[in-house]
């Protein structure tokens, strides 16, 4: 295992930030911390990357113990943090310069490991790291840390703030760091990017809801998620909170997703029901189960 956390408790004052989070990571995994702002995934990060310590539990990095090995885990792992560790004065060579320098190694020796990534803005590297665009930013980021060639690579919400086509380039990046045996935990508030790990685990309120393969957690949805859609969605959406059958009902897209109590649901019934309360344009289709379904029925 390359992690291994162990019922770790974290506390500031009295909010619970991490509550009893238990979960392991192979080698060379992908592993998602899925769940929204606040969920306390930074405050597992920052355990796990020896920048805090936990109330309770125990942790292990790449072998090496949290607390007793801390100074081991800092050589062996790199650690991209949500908001960018650039030095927004220093050229975009200069900062990947004095990352490769603070590990005692430069940038030639690692020059492999990161050439994909950084290739893309070597044409840029006299400019200043705060004049770069966001997805530059999170390429710079990323190349500083992994220019100490880490066996593990935490990245705490790296897509947030860049435009989705850098998003998509930076998921592929990751597969291909995969390949290379890097084991990779990265955190998203993006439900979409989950289904790019090989495992996830879905996170709220400092506790873990579910840990499993992407393609697993969906196929356990207890139920048939239907796409309801009208001319009003808001008074759709009270129209069908008032249903008498409805289970969940959220906006979702240009949709609104909704389950019904019963095991067998007839939607004619239902559309019948919309139409009396004065909808118009009334569109009911079942759906495929998205991880964001999953994520709202655990959290109910
Ligand atoms: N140093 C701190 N002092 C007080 N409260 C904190 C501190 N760090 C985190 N918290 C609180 O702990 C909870 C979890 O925060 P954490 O930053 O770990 O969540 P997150 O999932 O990373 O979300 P975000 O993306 O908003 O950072 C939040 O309620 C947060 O306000």
């Amino acid at each position: 295992m390359s992690i291994i956390v162990k019922n770790i408790n974290k506390s500031f004052n009295q909010v619970i930030a991490v509550n009893d989070v238990s979960f392991e990571v192979k080698k060379g995994e992908l592993f998602g911390l899925i769940g929204p702002d606040g969920a306390g995934k930074t405050t597992i990060f920052r355990i796990l990357t020896t920048l805090l310590f936990a109330d309770m539990g125990f942790a292990k990095v790449a072998g090496f113990d949290v607390i007793k090995d801390y100074k081991k885990i800092r050589s062996n792992v790199g650690y991209m943090p949500g908001r960018f560790s650039l030095y927004q004065d220093l050229t975009v060579e200069e900062n990947l310069t004095f990352f490769a320098t603070i590990f005692g190694t430069t940038i030639e020796e690692n020059y492999d490991l990161i050439k994909d990534i950084y290739i893309q803005i070597e044409p840029f590297k006299n400019r200043r790291a705060g004049k770069l665009s966001g997805g530059m930013k999170q390429k710079l980021a990323l190349s500083c840390a992994l220019i100490h060639k880490p066996k593990v690579l935490f990245l705490d919400e790296p897509t947030t703030g860049v435009d989705p086509v850098s998003r998509k380039e930076f998921w592929e990046m990751l597969k291909r760091l995969q390949q290379k045996g890097i084991t990779i935990l990265v955190s998203t508030p993006y439900m979409d990017e989950a289904a790019l790990c090989d495992r996830i685990a879905l996170i709220q309120n400092g506790k873990i809801l579910q840990i499993d393969d992407p393609k697993e957690i969906v196929k356990h949805f207890p139920t048939t998620i239907y796409d309801i859609k009208a001319n009003n969605i808001y008074k759709l959406l009270l129209a069908l909170k008032e249903y008498k059958h409805s289970y969940s009902v959220y906006p979702f897209g240009e949709f609104v997703h909704y389950t019904d109590k019963r095991d067998a649901f007839d939607t004619k019934e239902l559309f019948q029901f919309l139409k009396d309360k004065g909808l118009k344009n009334i569109i009911i289709q079942p759906t495929e189960t998205t991880i964001e379904d999953t994520f709202m029925e655990l959290a109910k």
